[in-house]
């Protein structure tokens, strides 16, 4: 059982009730904090969506989403129990008049609790919808109560900086910075957080993490799956928008951040953003030197025959949207000055990986004779995100018997083996820091703007020179050629096998 305290009562509203994240996600979240007993005594939950579900149907469907991705299933009584918490309001959220019902059930739930209880307002709908959303909650006097009333954004936050910065001002106009939950999954992982404990926690790492013994830094987001019909969002956003401007540069952030003075939301927010502002800003002209794309053609994926990314759902035939993106970053500040951040995504790769290594430098003088070395390889340490959840370091060793021969060999921190493998998702992690109202693993205005100046360039070439050669990657391969070149013309490799089969 997790450890959780318990937290004032709640109502969530979820619009988007009827959507794919939270029959796939949210719902299956909050039951499972139910079992962990994490949710509080009073709470109630209430989708909001235009679909009609007469009778139980809401019910039925929501059970379905457990039964099929709840990381527990197996507690008929427990889904009865929580169940009973959940209702469904069919309305169209561009109806201004419709409003009104949801400031019954906020005063309903209040009689019924016999306490105000803190409100949620969950927008799992397309970003197109959140404004007017935003606008017509912004009107009723539940949402001017700043202590006791939350939104919580999904990605993508804005299509581009100028989006991004209208959206923050006009939810600025209605909340205030600390009712706002910009959300990013990646910031609710349990590996994703144990980065800050690692580096911050230990002593061992501080003095070598910087310019002077490191080498340079990978992050790889891969994944097996193409668009999976979601061709019609992913045609308007693409590799870079949707992997690199939010997970990636998270994940990138908390290996480069300074050590902060506390875990204060905002302190851990500052550090973040402290390595957003100082992350070169690629010039227009340099686009091709430091940023490669990709678009998958169709073909075989681990035995299956796949179709091509402009064959998909939704896709334009000519689609010039890329599956893939690589970039290499550059932190310009004292401690990363030199020191290459080569990250790169992409659909129907060889493997489901999200993976951060840390390449150190060569030892500065080596002793042995030259057959001793002929396995030498520089020290590295993996931290793996996901599916395999591990930190891996490692170093030389003797190989036994009477010749000095060295060898790579590995020394390994796992969750399963460590821990009971019953860690959190991160929309649980998530989920519950709203309702606790404990922001620090959520973004600020400030820093989804500094993550979007950074790629905008990028995305602004890419806009203008079409590429010629797309599609230019087969599925189960690790991406274009121009990904290989872009981290070779500096004498480096992406690093494609999973620690513990070494290269
Ligand atoms: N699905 C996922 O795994 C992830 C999704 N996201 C983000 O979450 C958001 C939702 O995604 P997803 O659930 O996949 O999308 P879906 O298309 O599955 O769901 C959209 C929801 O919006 C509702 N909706 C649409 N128009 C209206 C309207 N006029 N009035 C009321 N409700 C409306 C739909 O219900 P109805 O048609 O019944 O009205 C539906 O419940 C997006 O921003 C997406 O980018 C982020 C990460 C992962
Ligand atoms: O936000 C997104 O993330 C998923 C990948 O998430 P993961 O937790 O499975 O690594 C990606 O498939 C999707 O395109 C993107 O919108």
């Amino acid at each position: 059982m997790l450890d959780y305290k318990k937290i004032s009562p709640m109502l969530i509203f979820i619009f988007g009730g009827s959507g794919d994240l939270n029959y796939r996600k949210l719902n299956p979240a909050l039951f499972n904090l139910f079992m962990d007993k994490a949710m509080p005594d009073n709470f109630s939950i209430v989708g909001i969506a235009r679909s009609e579900y007469p009778g139980n149907e809401y019910e039925k469907h929501l059970k379905e989403g457990i039964d099929n991705f709840s990381r527990r299933k197996d507690s008929h009584e427990e889904w009865k129990n929580f169940s009973k918490h959940i209702t469904y309001l069919p309305m169209d959220v561009n109806n201004e008049k419709e409003y009104a019902k949801i400031s019954k059930i906020a005063k309903d739930t209040e009689t019924k609790f016999g306490v105000h209880p803190n409100i949620i307002f969950y927008m799992a709908v397309a970003p197109q919808l959140v404004p007017t959303i935003v606008k017509n909650l912004g009107t009723l006097e539940i949402c001017h109560d700043t202590k006791c009333t939350r939104i919580v954004i999904e990605k993508p936050f804005g299509h581009d900086l100028e989006s991004a910065k209208e959206m923050n001002k006009m939810l600025a106009k209605f909340f205030t910075e600390e009712q706002i939950f910009r959300i990013d999954h990646y910031l609710g992982k349990e590996t994703v957080q144990n980065i800050l404990a690692l580096r911050f926690a230990n002593a061992l790492f501080e003095p070598i993490w910087n310019r002077n013994y490191i080498d340079h830094v990978q992050i790889t987001a891969s994944e097996t799956v193409g668009v999976e019909g979601r061709g019609g969002y992913y045609e308007n956003s693409g590799a870079l928008r949707d992997m690199i401007q939010n997970h990636i540069l998270q994940l990138l952030c908390m290996i480069g951040m300074e050590a902060p003075v506390s875990f204060d939301a905002n302190e851990i927010r500052n550090k973040k953003v402290d390595v957003l502002n100082a992350l070169r800003r690629i010039s227009k002209d340099e686009v091709q030197n430091y940023a490669a794309r990709g678009q998958y053609s169709g073909g075989w994926m681990q035995g299956e025959k796949v179709a091509g990314y402009r064959e998909e759902k939704g896709v334009a035939p000519e689609s010039n949207t890329e599956t893939f993106a690589a970039v290499k970053f550059f932190i310009d500040n004292w401690r990363w000055q030199g020191v290459p951040f080569y990250v790169r995504t992409g659909k129907h790769l060889h493997e489901k990986t999200t993976v951060l290594t840390i390449q150190f430098k060569p030892a500065p003088a080596y002793a042995f004779p030259k057959e001793a070395a002929e396995t030498w390889r520089p020290n590295r340490l993996t931290i793996s995100i996901a599916p395999e959840m591990d930190i891996c370091l490692r170093f030389q060793a003797k190989r036994p018997g009477q010749t000095m021969i060295l060898s790579p060999v590995d020394m390994v921190f796992n969750y399963q083996d460590e821990y009971d493998g019953e860690e959190p998702e991160a929309y649980e992690t998530l989920l519950y820091d709203v309702m606790e109202g404990d922001a620090t693993l959520f973004m600020r205005a400030d820093q989804v703007e500094a993550a979007w100046e950074v790629v905008m360039p990028i995305i602004d070439v890419w806009h203008a020179r079409k590429p010629i050669d797309f599609p230019n990657y087969s599925p189960d391969s690790w991406g274009p050629e121009d990904a290989e070149a872009l981290i070779a013309r500096d004498g480096h490799n992406w690093i494609n096998m999973a620690p513990k089969r070494k290269d």
